[in-house]
């Protein structure tokens, strides 16, 4: 029998909560986006990847983050003095990488959730988020959750400092749309947290504080106004911007239009623009396929909040 688990595409840091808020995003139109591991018995170990993206990924299996994630899953088992089973893993790479919309995280959370799907759910919930940390923290330098905690268990989640937490579900607002453009450009992760400063101003510190906790509070009070109001970056965007091509243009065009918010998906080259109305986002959503794309592999998606997360795929 052959399991097949969905991970969907996130928005990392939402702007206000560098490292710390995380959206998880599904396409209006049905398309799945994100990716898709199936896991099967084998009789040895093996990895295939497929999809439009696949050719992006180091050629060896071995290199690919979800082998990574397997040798991991059977050190657990092994520890816990479980019996290891052979398997075929296939990665159909739906998502494109360097993206900001959460890649690796999409290979990490369905291929760590295929495997326990395979052993019936033997590692809980807290355990899984544990491992798919470090999955993340080994592919880009740093351990943020900011991806995989709404990959995983959908909707807008906040990272908590506390390790049996790690990640607390927030209210999120009905009737917006996500428009997410991603321009068919590649801005590695560790490349744009580099170009970050290592200390901030006391000012800075104030204000993404501010921002953090309004927002939080709006959120939980269902002020949708006040909430969108503060969705300012002041952390990562103005250190980043300058390695989105168009980024600036784009923001201030759709600034001036009233739309809720915009900003940088995660680290980029991915821009968000919130909506509230589906006219607006698909207008938006037009507008940016011409002035935002800059190659063919570039995409414009109308997205709603994910609130399911990963997924088992009817067989
Ligand atoms: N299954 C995989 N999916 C994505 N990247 C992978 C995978 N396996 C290995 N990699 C490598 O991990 C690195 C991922 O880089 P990076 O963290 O910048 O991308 P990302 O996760 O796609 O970014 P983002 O979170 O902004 O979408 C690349 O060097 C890529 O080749
Ligand atoms: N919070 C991370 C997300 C990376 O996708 C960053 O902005 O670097």
């Amino acid at each position: 029998m052959t399991i097949s688990v969905f991970a969907p595409a996130s928005i990392g840091n939402l702007n206000v909560g560098f490292d710390v808020l995380g959206l998880a995003v599904k396409p209006i139109d049905g398309t799945l986006l994100g990716d898709v591991v199936a896991i099967e018995s084998a009789t040895e170990n093996k990895l295939i990847v497929i999809g439009e993206f696949a050719n992006k990924l180091p050629g060896k299996a071995t290199d690919n983050i979800v082998w990574h994630c397997l040798e991991l899953y059977n050190l657990a088992l092994e520890k816990a003095q479980q019996p290891v089973k052979k398997v075929q893993l296939t990665l159909d790479k739906k998502m494109p990488v360097g993206s900001g919309l959460g890649s690796s995280a999409c290979s990490v959370v369905a291929a760590l959730v295929a495997l326990n799907e395979f052993y019936q759910q033997y590692f809980d919930e807290k355990t899984l988020l544990f491992m798919m940390g470090a999955m993340e923290a080994k592919i880009s330098g740093s351990l943020h959750y900011d991806n995989v905690a709404p990959c995983y268990l959908g909707g807008l989640q906040l990272m908590v400092p506390d390790k049996h937490v790690i990640s607390r579900s927030l209210p999120q607002f009905d009737n917006c749309y996500y428009v997410m453009a991603y321009p068919g450009i590649n801005v590695s992760t560790k490349a744009a947290r580099d170009v970050l400063p290592k200390q901030y101003s006391r000012a800075d510190a104030i204000t993404f504080g501010q921002n953090l906790a309004t927002f939080v509070d709006a959120c939980h009070r269902n002020d949708k106004q006040q909430a969108f109001s503060v969705l300012k970056d002041v952390l990562a965007e103005p250190y980043r911007q300058h390695l989105l091509p168009k980024f600036i243009e784009a923001k201030d065009y759709l600034s001036a239009q009233g739309h809720l918010a915009v900003g940088i998906s995660g680290s980029g080259p991915t821009l968000f623009c919130v909506c509230d109305s589906l006219e607006k986002a698909q207008n938006t959503a037009l507008w940016l396929q011409t002035n935002y794309l800059q190659t063919d592999s570039g995409f414009v998606h109308v997205c709603q909040v994910d609130l399911t997360g990963a997924e088992r795929l009817p067989a």
